[in-house]
């Protein structure tokens, strides 16, 4: 198994090679050369494997015969104990056809714990293995972050540097990232949002003399172990409600576009995917696609689903790779498009592709805040407001004869505020992490400069040359 890049510029990369290197040297994204492929009798035969065993004989392909499976096998075991939960990532019904996809029972409360947990591992083996150190970036709109610096936190080979944008994460999900005591971990508050802080991310990648001088890897979902990782969760739910034999249907609060893509690499993998619905907040730039075959960038705008505030969804690059036939060409055309004039027009062929197996649809801040409401009253569920933004829209999309599983991504505790406001229910954090609001908070503002942060991650980096 070799990984290409979205843009065609760069060299194929083995398995260990494309997780150190997080985004091709073109710019573009890594993703399988070719779709591992189950057929029906292989996906029954996964029916009632626990979830770790499941995630080994799912994601084996993907490995290229790179990791010998006994250690493969024990680095997914060490990534799903830290989980709370027994099923790791629970379906628990809340309607008729409807289910919730609980993926928050990992150490931060959100769905980037499933991959990052085992990512780190990944990396750790990788490196040890090479006798080398990395340098780690990575941009957050809020989980992303405090995901990656539990799963990091300590690790000997690796420094870890998160941008979060200033001001504009929930409390629990600062106090995530700047509470940690390991030295390696290094919070940055950057003067900016989130694509800000993505952008100054993508572009440390691309001035190849720093990408070299400090071993940079990355932890976002540009990283294909990321997407890899979290298809698992859709083969456990599919497998629970009769997949192969009954398909079903996601719906999936969006931001970045890795989650849903997992969901699209999973149908292509063979699992009996009937729609994937991508749920919006406000910011509904990929809402706005689908309908209109334009992508076009405006101004972000700040909801109660702060995780979503999101305008340039780097994983909807992999979407369009595959839309338009893996032609890299296509692909280098609308991306200079989106950096020269913020839009590029999807060819009309494409955009039918990505309708054949996508539809989009909208919550508002006030559709978020009545959800939670209606869902507490309804089915006594306490939703946080990225999950209530998808049950939103699945609800405008469910058809009824079709199992429809909402992604739940994060726990409510996450966002008190604005569930509080929702619903009148204060969630409480978990007692595990009840230390988290009081202790002390160490980080750094930086402007949204990439010299300035350059030079932070340089002069704090022990990779550094
Ligand atoms: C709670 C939550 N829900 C949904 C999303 C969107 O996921 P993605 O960026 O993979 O589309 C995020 C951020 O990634 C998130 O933190
Ligand atoms: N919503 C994310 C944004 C970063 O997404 P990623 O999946 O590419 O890491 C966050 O919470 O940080």
């Amino acid at each position: 198994m070799q990984y290409v890049s979205t843009r065609g510029d760069a060299p194929a990369l083995g398995f260990s090679d494309a997780v150190l290197a997080g985004l091709a040297r073109d710019g573009g994204l890594y993703v399988p050369s070719e779709w591992p492929r189950f057929s029906a009798a292989d996906i029954r035969a996964m029916r009632g494997l626990a979830y770790p065993d499941l995630a080994i004989r799912v994601l084996t392909p993907f490995l290229g015969g790179e990791i010998a499976a006994p250690v493969f096998e024990k680095l997914v075991r060490e990534a799903y104990a830290t989980f709370r939960h027994e099923a790791v990532c629970p379906l628990v019904q809340t309607g008729k056809n409807t289910f919730i996809l609980e993926l928050f029972h990992g150490p931060t409360l959100a769905f980037k714990d499933v991959a990052m947990q085992l990512l780190a591992r990944l990396m750790d083996h990788v490196l040890s293995e090479r006798g080398q150190r990395a340098t780690i970036v990575g941009a957050t709109s809020g989980d992303t972050g405090g995901a990656a610096i539990d799963a990091f936190a300590g690790r000997d080979r690796t420094d870890i540097f998160i941008l979060f944008p200033h001001g504009k994460v929930s409390p629990v999900q600062q106090r995530q990232m700047t509470t940690s005591s390991a030295a390696n971990v290094h919070a940055l508050s950057v003067e900016g949002n989130f694509d800000d802080c993505q952008g100054l991310v993508k572009d440390m990648f691309n001035d190849h003399a720093f990408r070299d001088r400090v071993s940079l890897s990355g932890v976002n979902s540009i990283n294909w172990a990321r997407i890899m990782a979290q298809l698992v969760y859709y083969f456990s739910s599919a497998l629970s409600l009769g997949a192969p034999d009954r398909p079903i249907s996601f719906t999936v609060p969006t931001g970045n576009f890795g989650d849903i893509f997992a969901g699209y690499a999973a149908k292509r993998m063979g699992l009996p995917i009937e729609r994937l619905i991508i749920a919006t907040n406000d910011n509904d730039i990929l809402a706005r696609t689908l309908a209109s075959g334009e992508y076009r960038t405006k101004g972000v705008f700040a909801t109660t689903s702060p995780s979503m505030d999101i305008q340039v969804s780097s994983n909807f690059e992999r979407l369009l790779f595959e839309a338009a036939g893996r032609d890299a060409e296509t692909v280098r055309r609308y991306m200079n498009g989106l950096k020269q004039s913020g839009a590029f027009t999807i060819e009309e062929d494409e955009l039918q592709r990505i309708r054949a197996e996508f539809d989009a649809g909208r919550a508002t801040v006030d559709e978020v805040a009545a959800t939670i409401r209606a869902t507490l009253e309804k089915s006594n569920y306490l939703l946080d407001p990225h999950t209530a933004a998808a049950v939103h829209v699945a609800a405008a999309n469910a058809s009824g004869a079709v199992p429809m599983v909402v992604l739940g991504t994060a726990h409510p505790a996450k966002f008190p505020a604005a569930v509080e406001a929702a619903s009148g229910v204060t969630p409480a954090l978990p007692a595990w992490l009840g230390g988290l609001m009081t202790a002390d908070e160490k980080y750094t503002i930086l402007p949204s400069d990439l010299k300035m942060v350059e030079d932070y991650v340089n002069r704090h980096s022990r990779a550094a040359r």
